[in-house]
């Protein structure tokens, strides 16, 4: 479904991403590890459109993405659930999930109850402002608002960041319900290890805005493996 291919992507003179290749499959949870500053959170944003890539390709079955802009990327199916979140705290709940109708035609604006199936939290507090929200409650918001677009590929960059651990229970239920229910492609970005090795399906190492080690979850005990992830 979706494969990036011999990314390279720059921040001025600086390379931040060398030849990359990642795949993600309908069905799967790939996850992306590595330690900060590796390059995972660039290679998220090119593959939904917010960083230009210089080399490679990055597709979308088969189609290439290169001229697509982000909202172009969401109509095609790729949902995003950014790093910190981005909620708007002064908008409610139910304003911020709305935010997410934006790459949607005029009859698909609704919010699909599942969401709220899939966290109760969100429909108990529609009305209250996201700025109000608990760390775990505003990591739920932003993959509701992620799945108000109908994606077909949930990206998720460091979902577990900061959050108490009963939520990171909730929100790796739900990513396995995403998975198996609705048959999504889920690629994730995490510094958690024990969170990837229990939902992955595939994993990929960076180091240094390289791909160092691509293989199952249990590759990740390897400790050739473990030797990029430790500090
Ligand atoms: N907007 C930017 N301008 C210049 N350099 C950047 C920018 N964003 C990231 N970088 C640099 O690119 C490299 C990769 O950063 P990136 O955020 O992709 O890594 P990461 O693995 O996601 O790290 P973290 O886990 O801390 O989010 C780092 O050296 C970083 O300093």
């Amino acid at each position: 479904m979706l494969s990036a291919t011999n990314v390279d992507l720059f921040y001025g003179a600086a390379q931040a991403l060398r030849g990359v290749s990642i795949e993600a499959k309908p069905g799967q949870i790939t996850c992306v590890l590595g330690r900060n500053g590796v390059g995972k959170t660039s290679l998220m944003r090119a593959v939904v459109g917010q960083q230009p890539i210089r080399g490679g390709t990055i597709t979308l079955d088969g189609q290439d993405l290169k001229r697509e802009a982000p909202y172009a990327r969401a109509r095609r199916g790729i949902g995003f659930v950014p790093q910190g979140r981005e909620i708007f705290p002064l908008l409610t709940v139910k304003e911020n999930l709305q935010t997410g109708f934006a790459p949607l035609k005029p009859k698909d604006r609704t919010i699909p109850p599942y969401v709220f199936e899939m966290f109760p939290v969100l429909a108990d507090m529609l009305g209250r402002r996201g700025g109000d929200l608990s760390g775990g409650q505003q990591q739920q918001l932003a993959i509701g608002r992620a799945l108000v677009t109908r994606p077909r590929l949930l990206v998720l960059d460091e979902p577990t960041e900061g959050i108490q651990p009963s939520i990171i229970k909730d929100i790796g239920r739900a990513i396995r319900t995403l998975k198996e229910q609705a048959g999504l492609a889920i690629l994730l970005v995490e510094q958690y290890l024990d969170f990837c090795r229990e939902l992955a399906d595939q994993v990929y190492v960076m180091d240094r805005g390289e791909v160092v080690h691509a293989g199952p979850a249990e590759s990740l005990d390897d400790p050739a493996v473990r030797r990029h992830l430790t500090v």
